[in-house]
């Protein structure tokens, strides 16, 4: 059986599942389940705290798992990022008092709190900045308040935590992280593991892309197909007025509207959008 990770709780627990759920496997019922077996696919889930994710799979003990990449780099461990699952997206980032810092540099000889002591670390070693780590567990904003630190880095959503605690960010992002599938580095794939990239993968598209039908004039049709050209070419299939085409053609979801006013000033009619519900590309 292949054995994967799957965050427990936390922000990117309930996307992980139903990302999941969505390519086909069998998930918990009950968030106080810690493993699942899903006969059909061959494959037991254990639910983990998406912070330990990294070690079991660096340790070898599980075939991959899903995490954040900032947790993972954060573990430093030996493994390896598969793919990105495109969700639980979040910047990890420097943030101070508002007007004490402008620049990293500044930070030398300073107190920095962070959850994410080892990315800090490597990054400010990285830059031969020598500040003093003081690693939380979490509600990092409120440390320089309570005096324990002068600066924290921290994950960065929405920025409505560090407006509340009056901190600003400052500096380049030092990560942009997003969900992630890790695996053990160089090894070969266990048994169940390429199925199961190829069906995340179709997950991945089938959301970002939607089915565009139309029907144009003949003479319209490279202009027309030009704006929908598909993954590999969009189909075309006649019509029984021998004037005109009907085609069809996979377009990214966030074209959508765009390429839909496109083909109607073109001259296309008849423009139907649907979902793409599942996919193997
Ligand atoms: N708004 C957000 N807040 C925190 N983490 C986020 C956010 N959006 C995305 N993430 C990602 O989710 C992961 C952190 O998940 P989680 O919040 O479960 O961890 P944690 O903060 O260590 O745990 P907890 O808050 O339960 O103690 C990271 O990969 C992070 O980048
Ligand atoms: O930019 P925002 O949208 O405000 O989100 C970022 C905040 O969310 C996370 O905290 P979380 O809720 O996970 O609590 P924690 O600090 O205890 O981990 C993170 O650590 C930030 O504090
Ligand atoms: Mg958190």
């Amino acid at each position: 059986m292949l054995r994967v990770a799957v965050p427990n709780k936390g922000a990117l627990s309930e996307s992980a599942s139903a990302m999941l759920n969505e390519a086909g496997y069998r998930q918990r019922r009950d968030s106080r389940e810690l493993v699942m077996v899903d006969p059909d696919n061959e494959v037991e889930f254990f639910f983990l705290r998406p912070r330990d994710i990294a070690v079991y799979v660096g340790a070898g003990t599980l075939d991959v798992g899903l995490t954040g990449r900032d947790l993972f780099l954060d573990a430093q461990v030996d493994a390896e990022e598969l793919m990105s699952l495109g969700f639980g997206a979040s910047t990890f980032r420097f943030a101070g008092p508002v007007g004490d810092f402008t620049s990293i540099e500044q930070l030398e000889g300073k107190r920095v709190a962070t959850s994410y002591d080892g990315l800090l670390r490597a990054y400010l070693a990285e830059r031969g900045i020598s500040a003093s780590v003081v690693r939380l567990d979490g509600a990092v904003e409120s440390s320089v308040r309570l005096g324990v630190a002068d600066a924290i880095a921290d994950v960065v959503e929405t920025g409505t935590t560090l407006r509340a605690a009056g901190m600003e960010i400052f500096g380049e992002p030092i990560l942009k992280s997003e969900a992630v599938l890790i695996g053990r580095r160089n090894a070969e794939h266990p048994a169940g593991l390429d199925v199961l990239i190829r069906r995340l993968r179709g997950v991945l598209v089938a959301r970002q892309y939607v089915m565009m039908d139309y029907d144009v004039r003949r003479d319209l049709l490279e202009e027309a197909a030009a704006r929908t050209p598909g993954l590999e070419s969009p189909t075309v299939s006649p019509l029984r007025d021998t004037d005109w085409v009907a085609v069809r053609s996979m377009v990214k979801r966030t074209d959508t509207n765009r390429i839909m006013d496109e083909l109607y000033d073109i001259g296309a009619r008849a423009i139907l959008v649907s979902t793409i519900h599942a996919c193997r590309i």
